[in-house]
Formats: structure tokens, C-alpha cells, sequence
């Protein structure tokens, strides 16, 4: 199968682009990351529709400490309401900023249950009633190694390729380096959800094999950023109104 091509923003452009957006673009890291995660839980619910209005989905949400994190929090909160889903969060280092601690009380009004250990997390990978398991652990800011707890977790989701539910990664497969790709722990994500532009390991994504699904999501760029960038034949892949496309 033909893939098409895309441009990458490499993990110090992303960077620079995200803080540009929120300085001179006049955005808040709020609405972003509400975008960032709706796009996310609109491409899995394309991609994995929900099973019948009788049954649900189990959603294993792993949750990061940074705004990867925040991304899975949010399109846990879209999949829950729109039904057929429900999302379980493992969230193992929180701060005490308020924009997640907001988050975590949305999720908790709509009942959205949480396990603790890296025990619970994994019975609950290995389970059979697990139809997804939502990678939010790292994004753009991550550097190797991985440190624990996040390193047991990421080994044991490594070692359980095939044993464990379909994965879908935010902006990057956590423990892959953001512009090299998998240098040391692989996780062999299904799916992809690129947030603004694919980072560079994308592309090594794609070229694992045609059963690998990538999306872009995260549409907020204006044509004049998207041209500093030269992401603006990215950007105009979407159609219509739509929130993601698939690359
Ligand atoms: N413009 C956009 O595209 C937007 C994207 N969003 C999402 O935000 C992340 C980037 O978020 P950031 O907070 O900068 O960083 P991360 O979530 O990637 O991680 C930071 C977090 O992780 C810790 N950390 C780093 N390396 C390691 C390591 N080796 N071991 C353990 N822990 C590590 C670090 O200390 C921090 O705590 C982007 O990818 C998108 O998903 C926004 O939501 C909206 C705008
Ligand atoms: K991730």
C-alpha cells in the first residue's frame, strides 16, 4: 500500500511552536490540550467504534505526568460521554496544578474508575474485557531512558506485544525518542495520533507496516504559523470540518 508522505516537526520545533501558540498566539494551554484530546478520542472512535449500545468498551488510560498526559485525560472525558467506552485511568504521578486536578474531577463526576497499581494496570492491559489501551505517557518533551515507574510499565506493555489489547499512542510512542524512534523500549503501538504535525519518529511508525494507522489531529493552526513552520500542505489535509485526518 502506498503510504502518503508528511512533513514532521522535530521535538525542538514542536516545542517552539507550542509556546508560540501560547505567547503571541494569544492561546491557553487549556483550549489546546481540549482540541488535542477531542481530536484523539474522535479518531479512536472512527477507527474502534464503540462495540453495541448493550456492551461497552474497556479503555485502559495510561496517563503521563506532562500535557501527553492531559491529552488521554481529556479524550478519556469524550469517549466516556458519548458512551460505549469506558475509560479506566492509570495516573501514577500527578502535580498539583489545577488543570489536571480539574480534569480528574470531571472524570470522576462521570464515574470514571482509576487503579492504583502497576499490578492492577497490568491484570487490567492483560484482560480480555480491555478492548483498547490509550498511550498518554509521553509526548514531545520526553527523554531517554525512561524512568520508573514508567519503565516497568513500559517493559511489561513491550514484552506482552500480541497478549495485550490494539494500543493507541498521543503524538508519540512513550519510550520511543522523539526524533530517532525506537532506540531502546518499543511498545509496537497500533495506532498513531500526531497532535499539530507527526514528529520525525512517525515516520519510522508508518514504515513498521501497513497495519500501522495514522492520524493528525489537533487542528488550531493558523495559515501564518503553519507557513513559519512549512506544515501548510499538512495543515490542508483536513476536510471540511473535520477534526482529524488520517495520513
Ligand atoms: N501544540 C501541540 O501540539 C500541543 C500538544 N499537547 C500535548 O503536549 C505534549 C507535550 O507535553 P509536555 O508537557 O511538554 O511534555 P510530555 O507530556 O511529553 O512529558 C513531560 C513529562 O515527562 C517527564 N519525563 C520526560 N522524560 C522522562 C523520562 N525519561 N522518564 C520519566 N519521565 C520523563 C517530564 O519530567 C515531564 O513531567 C505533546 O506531545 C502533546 O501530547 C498539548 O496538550 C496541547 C498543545
Ligand atoms: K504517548
Amino acid at each position: 500500500m502506498l503510504r502518503s508522505s508528511f512533513k514532521t516537526l522535530s521535538a525542538k520545533a514542536a516545542a517552539q511552536l507550542d509556546q508560540e501558540l501560547m505567547s503571541t498566539g494569544a492561546f491557553s494551554i487549556d483550549q489546546l490540550m481540549e482540541l488535542a484530546g477531542l481530536s484523539v478520542a474522535q479518531a479512536i472512535y472512527k477507527q474502534y467504534p464503540p462495540p453495541t449500545a448493550s456492551k461497552v468498551s474497556r479503555v485502559l488510560v495510561l496517563v503521563g505526568p506532562g500535557n501527553n498526559g492531559g491529552d488521554g485525560l481529556v479524550a478519556a472525558r469524550h469517549l466516556k460521554l458519548w458512551g460505549g467506552y469506558d475509560p479506566v485511568l492509570y495516573y501514577p504521578k500527578r502535580t498539583k496544578n489545577p488543570l489536571y486536578a480539574n480534569l480528574v474531577t470531571q472524570l470522576q463526576d462521570l464515574d470514571v474508575g482509576e487503579v492504583e497499581t502497576l499490578d492492577e494496570v497490568k491484570q487490567l492491559a492483560l484482560e480480555e474485557s480491555t478492548g483498547l489501551i490509550i498511550d498518554s505517557l509521553f509526548g514531545f518533551s520526553f527523554k531517554p531512558p525512561v524512568r520508573e515507574p514508567f519503565k516497568d510499565l513500559i517493559s511489561f506493555l513491550s514484552e506482552n506485544h500480541g497478549k495485550i489489547s490494539p494500543i493507541v499512542s498521543v503524538d508519540i510512542p512513550s519510550g520511543w525518542d522523539v526524533d530517532e524512534g525506537p532506540i531502546d523500549l518499543d511498545i509496537k503501538a497500533t495506532m498513531l495520533v500526531s497532535l499539530t504535525a507527526p514528529k520525525p519518529c512517525a515516520k519510522k511508525f508508518v514504515s513498521y507496516g501497513s497495519d500501522k494507522i495514522h492520524y493528525l489531529g489537533g487542528r488550531f493552526i493558523n495559515g501564518k504559523i503553519a507557513a513559519k513552520y512549512d506544515i501548510q500542505d499538512l495543515i490542508a489535509k483536513y476536510k471540511d470540518n473535520d477534526l482529524i485526518v488520517k495520513l
